[in-house]
């Protein structure tokens, strides 16, 4: 269908479909909105920040804000399933492990424990029966999140498209927002037609400053192309999800935090990764593959130190990319000048869990409703901008 044929005017119109735009989407279709959800490239894709077979979900937070969504977060991957009729979420557990002491873990532990969130704390004899292929340093403190699981998410990501689809939303892809001309009506302009509505929502990921700077607003996001190794079980399964094997959260070991998920989506593989990556351009991600250098290094060693029944050289390394706030929290706010314009940005290598809220939210701003969490800590305010209008 030709862009020009296409409904001139439309309630809300979202830039992005990654897990954030497309959850924003179906809460907004859900609502009855005339919605249109446009996306640059040909869906799925592999260039953005959500694609991939799994993410870790989980209720272990420092911030009892993170927590506190995550409990509604937990009800709505349930009803995607429902409605959908998929499964998209396996419970597994989460250990999370540091050195005693470690104020971050006692601030997560703090949380859990405020918000009645089934745990159990670990001593190392109880953690070496319950997990003899690892390592558990001495002097170290573990805990086991006991609702924590692996979300499948291209999966996850799919359905909730079709979902949008199957209340009415319409979806464009292959299609670059190249121009946005804000008013009482947003014009936006893309590589193959124009569109207004009375409502955007900006939530393009790590290309979220691009579309921003001709709006004279710059966020102070970094991105960073991130790792995404595969590590191989000597003997297959030792760290199997079929064996009951946990994700895990390391705080802190290497500069940055370092996880990991049972091997499952490719069989006798476990994905481990770095909490951080390498400064980069979404559109120049793999134009050097020397920059995994570092943090491959890192994972080898911890794999090395923890995890010796696996391969210490990763069989196979994918890439992502990370959106970082200085403060590694969310942005979820409206545009200063342009009140219309909602803005869903730096998901900080953490966001997908957070998906069906982050969208609810999204949502309700974008239909001028009170929304249902406070947003004072995702405020664009929090931050001194160098070039607002
Ligand atoms: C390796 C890795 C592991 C992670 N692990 C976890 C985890 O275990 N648990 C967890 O909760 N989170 C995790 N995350 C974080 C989570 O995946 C991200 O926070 C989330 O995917 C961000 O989604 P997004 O929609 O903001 O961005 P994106 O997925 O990048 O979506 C933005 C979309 O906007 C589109 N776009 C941009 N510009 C334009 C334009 N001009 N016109 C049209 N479309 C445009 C892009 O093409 C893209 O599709 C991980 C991330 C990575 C990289
Ligand atoms: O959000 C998650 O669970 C993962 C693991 C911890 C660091 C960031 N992403």
């Amino acid at each position: 269908m030709a862009a020009q044929n296409v409904s001139s005017c439309f309630d809300a119109l979202v830039i992005g479909a990654g897990i954030q735009g497309s959850f924003t989407a179906y809460h907004l279709a859900k609502n009855n909105m005339r919605t249109l959800l446009l996306e640059q490239f040909l869906l799925p894709h592999s260039r953005g920040s959500s694609h991939g077979q799994t993410r870790i979900i989980r209720k272990t937070y420092d911030k009892n804000f993170y927590t506190q969504m995550m409990i509604e977060c937990y009800q709505l991957w349930k009803q995607l399933e429902t409605e959908a009729n998929v499964t998209l979420y396996r419970q597994t557990g989460l250990i999370v492990m540091a050195v005693e002491g470690n104020l971050d873990f006692q601030a997560r532990v703090r949380t859990l424990v405020q918000n009645q969130v089934p745990m159990e704390s670990l001593t190392s004899e109880d953690f070496s029966k319950r997990f003899p292929a690892v390592n558990l340093p001495l002097g170290s403190s573990a805990i086991i999140d006991k609702t924590a699981g692996v979300l499948y998410a291209d999966r996850a990501l799919k359905t909730v498209q079709d979902l949008f689809q199957r209340f009415g939303g319409m979806i464009r892809d292959g299609e670059k927002v190249v121009d946005i001309q804000p008013g009482s009506l947003v014009s936006v302009t893309t590589t193959a037609g124009m569109y207004r509505a009375k409502n955007l929502v900006i939530t393009a990921g790590p290309w979220a400053n691009k579309l921003l700077n001709p709006m004279r607003l710059q966020l102070p996001l970094k991105t960073l192309r991130i790792a995404v190794p595969y590590w191989k079980e000597k003997v297959p399964g030792t760290y199997g999800i079929s064996k009951s094997f946990p994700c895990f959260l390391v705080l802190n070991q290497a500069r940055h935090h370092i996880y990991g998920l049972p091997s499952n989506e490719y069989p006798g593989l476990m994905k481990i990764c770095y909490h951080h990556g390498t400064e980069a351009e979404p559109d120049e991600r793999d134009v050097t593959s020397q920059t995994h250098f570092h943090d491959i290094k890192v994972l080898a060693d911890f794999v090395s130190e923890y995890l010796p029944g696996l391969d210490p050289t990763p069989a196979i390394v994918e890439s992502c990319m990370y959106t970082l706030t200085p403060d590694e929290d969310f942005i979820l706010d409206r545009h200063p000048v342009h009140s219309n314009i909602i803005i869903g940005a730096g998901f900080s290598g953490h966001g997908f869990k957070l998906a069906p809220v982050v969208g609810k939210v999204l949502c309700e701003l974008s239909m001028g409703k009170r929304t249902s969490y406070s947003l004072s800590p995702f405020k664009i305010s929090r931050f001194q901008l160098k070039s607002v209008l």
